[in-house]
Order: C-alpha cells, then structure tokens, then sequence
C-alpha cells in the first residue's frame, strides 16, 4: 500500500490543518495511507522575543524541511501567510487548497466592534500590519504585544490583560471557536496578510511521486490570488513580518489586488489597487505603486531621516 508522511506544526491549529490535508488526500486516493509527523519549530519555542527580532525567515518551515530532507517526511502542511516569500533551494509548494476566510477578526467579550472601543483601550496584537491597521483607525488605543498560539491569546484575552484582540477568521473558524468573532474586518478598509487563509502543503522539488499524489487538491484560483499577494510582499522585500497586506480575487477583469503598506508606529497607511491577468507582474506593480507613494520610507528601506529629524 502506498504510504504519505506529512510533516506539521503541533498547535491545534496546525495539527487541525494537516488533519484537513490528510482527510483530503484519503478521498482523493482510496487505500493511500495517510501519517502525520508532528515536529516542534522554533517558531513554536520562542515566546518572549518577537518574531521580528529573532529572524523571522522561515521560523515556523525549518524543522518540516529538515524532515523531509532526512526522509523522514514527504510533505509539509503550513498555513502560507507564515511562509517566506521565497522557498528554500529544492523545495515547492505542490498544492495549494481552497481558500478559507481570508478576513481578521475582532475578538472581545465586552465590546462588540473596534470602533465600540472606548478611548485608550488595550487591544492585543503583536502583528506590525494589524497594528498599522489599528493606528491608522483609532490611534488613541493602547498597542500591546499578543503572541503564543491562537488558544493561548484567548486565554490571555479573557484573563483580562486586553480589551480586544485580533485574531485570523479562518484560524477561529477551523478551532470550532467561530463564535469568539465579534466583528468582521473585512476588506477593502482592513486587508489581511498576504495569502491568509491559504493552507499550503510543501514537498521536495524532484519528488515526482509526491507532486502527483498532491495535485488534485490544489485549486488553480486560490493560486493565482495568493501568488499575486505574495509577488507583491517579495517584490516589497518583505515577510511576514512587516506592516504589509494584501487581498487578491478574482474578478470580471481579472485579478484585482488591493494591497497596503503601514507603519506600526504612528499609523501611515499607503494603499494601491490594480487589475491585471498575471498575478507575478499584477504583485509587482502594485509593489511599484506602493514604492512610489513613500512605502520604502515605511518599510525602512531607505535612510531617508524622518522630517523632523533633520537638523535646522
Ligand atoms: N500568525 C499565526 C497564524 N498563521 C495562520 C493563522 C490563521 C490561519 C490562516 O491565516 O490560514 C494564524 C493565526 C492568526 O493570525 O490569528
């Protein structure tokens, strides 16, 4: 009998994820035996820094990758907004499933919307976009660091250490936890991050035998959006730890992208929307529409001295 490994993350969300893919798999190919291999990432381990400041790149793939080199695992399952913008030497995304919600949401057991929020109250996010996201709406509110897995921030949220927090609808959704969402923030005033929603599942670049048993569960629209979000963050230089959004669907012209940088610090938003049919050129020129609205100034790519900075 045919036998796939599948390589995961240990959070609940995760192990739900390629618990998903496994199922998928089985009734795509009837008497393939299906493994999970639960591996621990750094990702996962370190809690007190931000992702930011210990690498970020690849945090949560590393592991899984080393895996499957040692033959230890055929595939890898990830959530794909936690996927660098660009691959390791030697591995692919072989499928990439149907798009759940791609939209946040806004979670509080006493205040029913964002802008229900009285002033200065402590909303939890340790996300640089949804932080910009939150400045650029009500900058009198009080920012504070939010990380650990989802159940770990609810936790936290009705411990009492926050007002509100923001989470993934499709991470609360697939949790059974639906009912936490108080509000949606949808797009196009809120974007997500590059290809939220998305689960994607990874494999050795010449290994043939798997491509082919993990083609069928791939869609072909939920690709083309999220290449076009992730062409747009790459072309960005960034990961998915900067103040970037992104939104792609498919439309009557098209692929329409929207897409957004921010600064996490006083809540400067730039924002581009452009249409196009491949999302590889759509990503890029949006990025270029982005650059050109002061965006690397955001993103700290220039040293351009703030104006205040400038000495008289
Ligand atoms: N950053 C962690 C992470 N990675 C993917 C999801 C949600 C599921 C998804 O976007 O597919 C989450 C949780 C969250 O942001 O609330």
């Amino acid at each position: 009998m045919e036998r796939l490994r599948i390589a995961t993350r240990k959070s609940p969300l995760a192990l739900w994820q390629t618990e998903h893919v496994a199922r998928r798999l089985r009734e795509a190919h009837p008497g393939l035996e299906v493994a999970l291999v639960p591996l621990s990432t750094r990702g996962d381990e370190v809690l007190d820094r931000s992702l930011a400041a210990i690498g970020g790149k690849g945090l949560f793939l590393k592991e899984l990758e080393v895996a499957m080199q040692r033959g230890e695992a055929d595939c890898a399952v990830h959530s794909l907004k936690d996927v660098p913008m660009t691959l390791e030497p030697g591995f692919a995304l072989a499928a990439i499933l149907a798009r759940g919600d791609p939209a946040d949401a806004f979670v509080s057991s006493r205040f029913e919307a964002l802008d229900a929020l009285p002033h200065g109250a402590r909303v939890g996010t340790s996300s640089l976009r949804r932080q910009a996201l939150l400045r650029a709406r009500r900058p009198d509110l009080e920012l504070r660091d939010l990380r650990g897995n989802v159940n770990t921030r609810l936790a936290r949220l009705d411990g009492g250490e926050y007002d509100a927090i923001v989470l993934a609808c499709a991470g609360l959704q697939r949790l059974g936890l639906e009912a936490r969402i108080r509000a949606r923030l949808d797009p196009p005033d809120w974007l997500p991050a590059p290809a939220q929603g998305a689960i994607a599942i990874e494999t050795r670049d010449g290994d043939a035998a798997t491509h082919r048993l993990l083609a069928p569960l791939n869609d072909a629209t939920t690709r083309r959006c999220v290449e076009a979000e992730r062409a747009m963050n790459r072309a960005l230089h960034g990961s998915c730890h900067v103040p970037v959004a992104a939104f792609a669907r498919e439309g009557g012209s098209g692929l329409e992208l929207l897409g957004l940088v921010g600064s996490a610090g006083d809540g400067r938003l730039v924002r581009v929307e452009v249409s196009g049919h491949d999302p590889d050129a759509l990503g890029r020129e949006a990025a270029r529409g982005l650059f050109a609205q002061g965006a690397g100034e955001l993103l700290g790519l220039l040293d351009l001295p703030a104006p205040g900075a400038i000495p008289g």
